[in-house]
């Protein structure tokens, strides 16, 4: 499995659909079909090396699908789960380096545990159950550890990509059963380069002058990947940009609808965003404000509200996404940096307080001359969110 092969093959955002490899394009397209199909409940077939796994969302799979999986099954279906999720159905403690202050993403977020389905639990209902922290504790039986199969790191990666909870019925399959009832085949190894292999496919696909209230002489230019997922924006604050010899202002802003659009109250993403662009007007560099579709720091918006419902039950804002099977920031910041080429900027001063940001870029080739912090006062309601963001992600206070 290469997490490195989209690199070597690297390519600037911008050129046509027709210079990307076939390969490369098909290998998006698939993973991108089964990230569908998993929101549809239907179930997908994952091949790697050793060996096939049909695998279903937990959440959101039917009756009539976990038949269709058992046809398919060569073994009793387990369910998949990140190992925090786990440890809370379990009802054990954390495993030893989940639980603890943790900056950032990291191999110590990733993994996978297994458990025993039996009949009682091979339903709809318990697997909702199982799957979501915030529903009922719906469990007729307590459930316990499993082997591991194969392909299990690839699978929960496809229900991250899905948008969905990371929890799956998944279990060893016969392909050709798989084919005979028409079920999608990828490949594991697909999966996991998805991340890096969309960003790199990037094409500039519309832009248009839109004056804005701060800015107006602001451009905004659209960026689309080869598998047909959601667009990210660049909004040009300046039409100057880049300026030779001048290094912009950057903002790598992640999508907060309920910030960004209705003016949530709960986190600092609304004044991030129009602070942002008044401070990039009236900089004599000008600045790019990079709009990605990576919204709750990459886990979407419906596990951002059940991670909301969490956190009013106790959790801060790093545990709520781990208690949902995600990691503390599932972002990439390859869209950004990919982007921020095709519009010529190859050095950046960093809007920021978040230093993963900064780590992220720069290892994305990305030159971070400076940081400028990047601060709003808190609103009585979204003190405890930066208070977290300072202590347990490190965000850097001035
Ligand atoms: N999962 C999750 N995402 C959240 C929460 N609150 C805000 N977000 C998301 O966090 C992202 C905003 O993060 P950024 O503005 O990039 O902030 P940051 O990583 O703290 O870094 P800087 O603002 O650059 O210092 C948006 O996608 C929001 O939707 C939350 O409680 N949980
Ligand atoms: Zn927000």
């Amino acid at each position: 499995m290469s997490n490195m092969a989209p690199l070597a093959s690297k390519r600037p955002a911008g050129a046509d659909d027709a210079a990307l490899p076939d390969l490369r394009v098909q290998a998006l397209r698939s993973v991108h079909r089964a990230a569908s199909e998993l929101r549809r409940g239907t179930p997908v077939l994952l091949t790697g090396p050793e060996g096939a796994l049909v695998v279903a969302a937990a959440e959101v799979v039917s009756a009539r699908s976990l038949l269709e999986l058992q046809e398919v099954a060569r073994a009793t279906p387990v369910l998949l789960l990140a190992p925090v999720r786990a440890a809370a159905v379990l009802q054990r403690p954390v495993p030893q380096g989940l639980g603890a202050p943790a900056i950032g993403t990291g191999a110590a977020e990733m993994g996978a545990v297994a458990l025993r389905l039996p009949p009682a639990l091979l339903d709809p209902a318990a697997l909702k159950s199982l799957a979501d922290p915030t529903a009922e504790r719906l469990l007729p039986e307590q459930p316990e550890r499993a082997a591991m199969p194969p392909c299990a790191l690839p699978a929960i990666a496809l229900a991250k990509l899905a948008r969905l909870l990371p929890a799956l019925v998944v279990a060893p399959a016969t392909e050709a059963v798989a084919r005979r009832l028409g079920l999608l085949s990828v490949a594991a190894a697909d999966v996991l380069d998805y991340p890096v292999a969309a960003a790199t496919s990037l094409t500039r696909v519309a832009e248009a002058r839109v004056p804005l209230e701060d800015a107006p002489e602001a451009r905004i230019i659209a960026f689309r990947a080869a598998d047909g997922g959601i667009e990210h924006l660049a909004i040009l604050v300046d039409s100057t940009v880049p300026e030779p010899g001048l290094v912009p202002l950057v903002r790598v802003h992640s999508e907060c609808f309920t910030g960004d659009l209705l003016g949530s109250l709960r986190c600092d993403c609304g004044p991030q965003l129009r602070g942002a662009i008044k401070r990039m007007a009236a900089d004599p560099a000008g600045g790019v404000l990079l709009y990605l579709a990576q919204e709750g720091r990459g886990i979407g918006l419906v596990n951002k509200l059940r991670a909301y419902a969490l956190q009013d039950q106790g959790l801060d804002t790093l545990d709520a996404n781990r208690a949902l099977g995600y990691g503390a920031d599932e972002r990439n910041f390859w869209v950004a940096a990919e982007m921020l080429r095709a519009v010529g900027v190859g050095r950046v001063r960093l809007l920021t307080n978040n230093p993963d940001k900064i780590a992220g870029l720069t290892a994305c080739g990305i030159e971070v001359e400076g940081r400028e912090a990047h601060q709003f006062d808190a609103n009585g309601v979204n003190d405890g969110y930066l208070e977290t963001k300072a202590r347990r992600f490190g965000h850097l206070l001035t």
